[in-house]
């Protein structure tokens, strides 16, 4: 098995003129908890779609745990998980029926579909609002019961994008505690985030994604060298302000 749970290589993806993804080489080490980070607009959603299978890229190759995931995707595709970003779920099931729906598109017995479904209802604080319709869940709970289908089948691999967003600190709580469990059993998480102070917190290894690009990638102490993840980000993707040139000169000023 590759000691590699996930390895792009020149992985391109442009959009018309634009180009989102201008080449992107990751190595992510199996057993690792790794952060995704970036500015608005820096290809983070598009790599990870390409990585999950969902986009095909214009260029370059995804391997997961050795499988090539545009090559062969049902065999990689069955070792991952995959929260993606603004994931549409299907609005008139219960948060139970969705998982035995899941469950049986994965091909799992009923019975393991069932008790896994229970449990992880219970343990992300969905067990009350288990027989809802989905439509009636909130941001937080929506993000709970895509976690739930997306770890159902066990998956080597799990990615997420943006889990933490819109979400309360009792769900991100509950969040953290499932997915540091899981990652404590051997698997691979890689998420995206925007939150520097959680990514800081939940991830050894972290890649800097910038117009593109990968600007910097390996272990957070690294990236960090002795300053907060927040100011190294803010150093490595150099940005100022908006304001600070002068602009906005009349928000504020009230006359008369
Ligand atoms: N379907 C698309 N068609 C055209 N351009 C796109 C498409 N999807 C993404 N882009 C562009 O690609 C670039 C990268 O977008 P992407 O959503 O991957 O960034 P991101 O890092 O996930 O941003 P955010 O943090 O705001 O979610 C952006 O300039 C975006 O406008």
């Amino acid at each position: 098995m590759s000691e590699f749970a996930v390895q792009t290589r020149g992985l391109v993806r442009r959009f018309g003129e634009r180009t989102a993804v201008a080449g992107v080489d990751l190595a992510v080490p199996a057993g690792s908890f790794f952060g995704l980070v970036g500015p608005n607009g820096a290809g983070k959603t598009t790599t990870l779609s390409m990585i999950t299978g969902l986009l095909r890229p214009t260029a370059g190759s995804v391997t997961l745990l050795g499988d090539d995931v545009w090559r062969d995707p049902v065999a990689a595709k069955a070792r991952m998980g995959a929260l993606p970003e603004g994931l549409r779920l299907f609005e008139r099931l219960s948060g139970r029926e969705l998982l035995r729906y899941t469950g049986r598109l994965r091909g799992m017995p009923a019975g393991v579909v069932a008790a896994r479904a229970d449990e992880l209802l219970a343990v992300l604080d969905l067990d009350a609002a288990a027989d809802r319709l989905v439509v009636d869940y909130s941001t937080g709970m929506r993000k709970k019961i895509g976690l739930a289908a997306a770890l159902l089948h066990n998956p080597a691999v799990l990615f997420l994008d943006e889990p933490f967003e819109g979400v309360d600190p009792v769900s991100a709580g509950t969040i953290r505690a499932v997915l540091e469990r899981y990652t404590r059993s051997g698997a691979t998480v890689l998420f995206s985030s925007h939150v520097m102070e959680l990514v800081e917190r939940l991830c050894d290894r972290i890649a800097v994604l910038d117009q593109g690009r990968v600007v910097a990638a390996g272990p957070v102490a690294e990236i960090r060298g002795g300053r907060s993840l927040h100011e190294a980000f803010l150093a490595l993707v150099g940005r100022r302000t908006a304001g600070e040139d002068g602009g906005l000169a009349w928000l504020g000023r009230w006359s008369g």
